[in-house]
Parts: structure tokens; C-alpha cells; sequence
């Protein structure tokens, strides 16, 4: 079942073989068994990421909208928007080194966003092969990858606050993949949690450049602020900046959930003069990254016993962006929870 974009830019998981029953379809991310260049010949954006083993593990997240859609290409880029919201995105193809390629991708996809009017940028996702190996130089993929994206950002004058909510985490293949969610006048804010270091504050034992993501960004239709929706970024078992429980699943998922928890939390919220509060009932269009398939049963135990059983919940099999981190997980907050 799909959500119709109006005000805010929602989405949904569907299954790849449902795909053909929806309309209104601004983006179609396939979360598949192989990556692809992003193309917009079906008249939406459609990127696949090789992030499943097989097609029966995969699913597509879904953008829609109730408003005519607009595509096209620009620079390796392809972009879909519908006069409010825009979804882009592209591919960084495999490579010894990732840091200029990625300065040079994320560039022309922050060029493209000003030349189209959308620079309030929502949401980013990056899906890295290979992402805790050493590239070419002896460097981990993962802080490769960051160096080229802080170089990107900063050459755009994005300052630390002005940062996205986003992911950054492993694949099975294609090189980096990526995208981004954009609106053209949504009020954002975004969102840093009290128990963690902002990432893009993180010392430099986690590399040359650090990761540029705010925690969560709340996106709201109205200048107030009010009956806003929340996209929280991957989120781990990370206090301050260290890692916490390393070789303890179990230990890290329920330190994540809480992280989240606190993100998404009254006190969270009062910080940032937002009114809307919820709690973990109230994510949805979840996706739970786990290092090793064999822990995807204790991890879905401990998710269900925290997340409504309405939620759309998808389990990946992948790297995270540290060795020592076996768990990571991202929603979104659709419904505000006020009361007391
Ligand atoms: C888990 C963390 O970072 C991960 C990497 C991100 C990135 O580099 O964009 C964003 C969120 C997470 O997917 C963290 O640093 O807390």
C-alpha cells in the first residue's frame, strides 16, 4: 500500500512484483540484486541498488506523488520532482579510490538541486561496496567515501547545521550508490541527539574528513512547524562517538532503539523547539541493516517487540560503517505523538 505524497514527502515499501500497480510514482529505489545507473525512462526515477542476495529478499521504496512529475537527466544524475519535492540520484561506479569520484558526484547532484530550485535537502542515502575494506591507498573505504562528500558539501557552502539527515552504509556490489530526497519550501530542521557527538564533529581516529549528516530532519509543510513528519538517519550503537557493546548484537540493537528513541523523544524535541514528539510506535518504513545473517532472527525479535506491528520493516544483510558495529537502523516518523 502506498502513500500519496501531498504535503510531505512520504514513501512505502512495495514488493518488486507489485510495481506496475501503482501510480503516481516519483521514485522507485530497488533494493535488488544489483546495482544500476539511475534512469527515468519509466517516467519516474528508478535506481536500483544491489543491497539483496536475490530478487525474493528485495523490495522497492516507493515515492508518490498526487502531482504531474517532471524528469530528467543531467551529468550522470537522473531526478524526478513534481514542483514541490524532488528525488535524485546516481552512481559512483567500483574504484580504487572514491574520494574525488565522490566530490565530483555529489557536486553536480547539489549543482543540479540549485539549478532546479529544491535546496532543502531532506534525506540522503549512500550504499557502499565494500565499505569497511581499504581502498587503493590504505584507506577504509568509508572515510574515503566521507572525504569526497565533505569536499562536496563544503564547495557548496553547506555549513554543519545545514546537513541532511542520511546513510551511509554497505552494499553487495555496484560502487557507491546514492540519493536524495529534496523540497522546494518545506520548512526543515535538523535534528542532533544529546547522547551522541554530531557526526560531522566526530574526531579525526574516524578519519581525514568526518561523516556530514545531521541525526534526523524534521520536515514540515508550514512555517510553524507543526504536524511535521521525521527522517531519521542510520542510526547505531554509538554514544558520544565510541562504540558501544562491540560483539553484542543484541546489546547494540536495544542501544540503537534508544538512541532513536531519545532522537525522536519529548526532550529531543523541546531542544529544538519543536513541538511534535513520538516514540518508537510511532517509526515506520524501518530498514534494519545487520552485519551477519545469523543474527537477522535475535535482531527481528528485539525490533518487534519495540515497533508497531503496522510498521513496514525491512531486514538487509550488509556492512555497517564501522568494523566493530553489527547493527543499524533508519525510519521514518509519518504520525506526531503529543500527548503528554
Ligand atoms: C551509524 C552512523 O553513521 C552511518 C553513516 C552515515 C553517513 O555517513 O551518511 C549516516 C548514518 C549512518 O548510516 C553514525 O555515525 O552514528
Amino acid at each position: 500500500m502506498t502513500q500519496q505524497i501531498s504535503a510531505l514527502p512520504t514513501a512505502a515499501f512495495v514488493p518488486l512484483d507489485e510495481l506496475d500497480e501503482i501510480s503516481g510514482v516519483l521514485g522507485a529505489i530497488h533494493y535488488t540484486d544489483g546495482a544500476s545507473d539511475p534512469d527515468v525512462s519509466p517516467g519516474h526515477l528508478r535506481l536500483d541498488l544491489h543491497m539483496a542476495r536475490e530478487p525474493a529478499e528485495g523490495f522497492a521504496e516507493v515515492w508518490t506523488t498526487d502531482r504531474p512529475v517532471e524528469t530528467g537527466e543531467s551529468g550522470g544524475i537522473g531526478y524526478a520532482h513534481d514542483g514541490e519535492h524532488l528525488i535524485c540520484g546516481g552512481r559512483v561506479p567500483p574504484s580504487g579510490n572514491y574520494a574525488e569520484a565522490t566530490r565530483a558526484a555529489y557536486t553536480t547532484m547539489l549543482e543540479l538541486m540549485e539549478s532546479l530550485g529544491y535546496q532543502r535537502c531532506a534525506r540522503m542515502w549512500n550504499f557502499v561496496n565494500d565499505i569497511n575494506a581499504d581502498n587503493a591507498d590504505g584507506l577504509e573505504v568509508y572515510r574515503d567515501f566521507c572525504l569526497g562528500r565533505a569536499e562536496a558539501f563544503e564547495a557548496r557552502n553547506f555549513s554543519d547545521t545545514s546537513v541532511p539527515a542520511a546513510t551511509g552504509i554497505g552494499s553487495l556490489g555496484g560502487g557507491i550508490s546514492f540519493y536524495v530526497l529534496a523540497s522546494r519550501s518545506n520548512t526543515l530542521t535538523p535534528i542532533e541527539n544529546s547522547k551522541q557527538v554530531s557526526a560531522y564533529n566526530y574526531p579525526k581516529q574516524y578519519g581525514p574528513r568526518p561523516p556530514k549528516f545531521a541525526r534526523a530532519t524534521h520536515v514540515s509543510a508550514t512555517e510553524d512547524r507543526a504536524a511535521g513528519q521525521v527522517y531519521v538517519s542510520g542510526t547505531s550503537s554509538i554514544r558520544g562517538h565510541e562504540t558501544l557493546f562491540a560483539g553484542d548484537v543484541e546489546k547494540q540493537t536495544l542501544l540503537a532503539l534508544e538512541n532513536i528513541a531519545h532522537l525522536i523523544g519529548p526532550e529531543t524535541a523541546a531542544d529544538h523547539r519543536i513541538e511534535q514528539h513520538s516514540t518508537l510506535a510511532d517509526l515506520d518504513t524501518i530498514k534494519v541493516y545487520v552485519r551477519h545473517r545469523e543474527d537477522i532472527p535475535a535482531v527481528r525479535r528485539i525490533c518487534e517487540e519495540h515497533f508497531s506491528p503496522d510498521a513496514q520493516v525491512a531486514y538487509l544483510n550488509v556492512d555497517v560503517c564501522r568494523a566493530d558495529l553489527s547493527v543499524e537502523l533508519e525510519g521514518i516518523v509519518h504520525a506526531p505523538r503529543n500527548e503528554p
